[in-house]
């Protein structure tokens, strides 16, 4: 489960620093857009050495690389796949083709510095309307692929529409993103909500990534860390309610019933699903499995 993704500029040390204290599941360390291009060198160096001295112990490490169509992607990797991120994460990702080749290429590297081909896994990110389209075929695109993660402020430019804080612009995109990874049963990682004064903005924001088959979201201040956790956290009364539809739905099955009723709401097949979903939920935190 990766339910926060915290974005650090690669060329902050201070942030860099704390990285770790901030509780997020994941921390996204970026060479792209929050790096001057005239940065880059320095963000690479910075983000190598924060690697190779292994200052993330909470929060799995992701590494946010330029897009294909620019002229520093090849060096992002060759910069920090020695030092073994989780993964990596490509961002303006438009065409499977991109994958096919980036994938190639991370094996080359692997290869050259002793890694173990396939260590470093891939989390595409869309935020272009070619990328939205071909969600399905990106997902399919490598065996390294882990989830798909929409950037709805990139997306936004390139659809000419207008960025809003209720995301009507971006509803279609975030359904496609989410049907076209749960069909090829990876996970869906939503945009973040980048008014960092607005906390009760970033709930509702999270909340209805939720309700939309979401299982995390990216966060670009440490102030939106604990409500999002919060938000994709199953609470108490989600937890007892699951309980209570599995013990339901198991006493109707030794009467012979596939569908029972309690508090008067119909429990049938798909409802147990989604209570055994919430279980297994609380079954991984309890575990400290927070990332898969
Ligand atoms: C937004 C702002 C400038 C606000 O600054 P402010 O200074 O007003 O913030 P304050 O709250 O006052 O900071 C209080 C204290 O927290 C520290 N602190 C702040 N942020 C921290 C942080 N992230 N990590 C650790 N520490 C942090 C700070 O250093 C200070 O520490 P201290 O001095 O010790 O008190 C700042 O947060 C920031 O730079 N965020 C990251 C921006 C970024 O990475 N953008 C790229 C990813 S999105 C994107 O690319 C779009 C996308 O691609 C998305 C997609 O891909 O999904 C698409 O297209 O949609
Ligand atoms: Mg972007």
């Amino acid at each position: 489960m990766r339910r926060t993704m915290l974005f650090l500029p690669g060329n902050a040390p201070n942030m860099l620093i704390n990285g770790d204290m901030l509780g997020a599941d994941s921390v996204i360390l970026d060479l792209e857009d929050s790096v001057d291009p005239g940065q880059k060198d320095a963000a690479r160096a910075l983000v190598r050495n924060v690697l190779n001295q292994k200052l993330y112990r909470k929060s799995e490490v992701i590494v946010r690389i330029n897009p294909l169509d620019s002229e520093f992607w090849r060096e992002d990797i060759e910069a920090v796949v020695p030092s073994r991120p989780s993964l990596l994460m490509p961002s303006k990702v438009g065409r499977a083709e991109d994958i096919r080749e980036l994938d190639v290429f991370i094996t080359q590297v692997e290869q050259k510095c002793g890694v173990k081909t396939g260590t470093i896994g891939l989390l595409p990110l869309l935020e272009t309307a070619e990328g939205i389209e071909n969600a399905r075929e990106i997902a399919l695109s490598s065996q390294r692929i882990v989830g798909l993660f929409l950037g709805g402020e990139d997306l936004t430019a390139d659809l000419h529409a207008r960025r809003t804080k209720e995301g009507g612009e971006i509803f279609y995109a975030r359904s496609r993103i989410v049907c076209a990874a749960r069909a090829c049963r990876i996970e869906a990682y939503d945009t973040p909500f980048t008014d960092v004064n607005d906390e009760e903005g970033v709930r509702r924001d999270a909340q209805l990534a939720r309700d939309l088959g979401f299982i995390g979201k990216a966060a670009i201040s440490p102030r939106h860390v604990d409500i999002i956790n919060e938000v994709f956290t199953p609470s108490e009364a989600e937890i007892d309610y699951a309980h209570q539809i599995l013990e339901a739905i198991a006493e109707g099955g030794r009467l012979g019933k596939g569908a029972v009723s309690l508090h008067g709401k119909m429990i049938d097949a798909p409802v147990v699903k989604r209570a055994m979903q919430i279980v297994e939920m609380e079954n991984a935190m309890a575990g400290g499995g927070l990332v898969d």
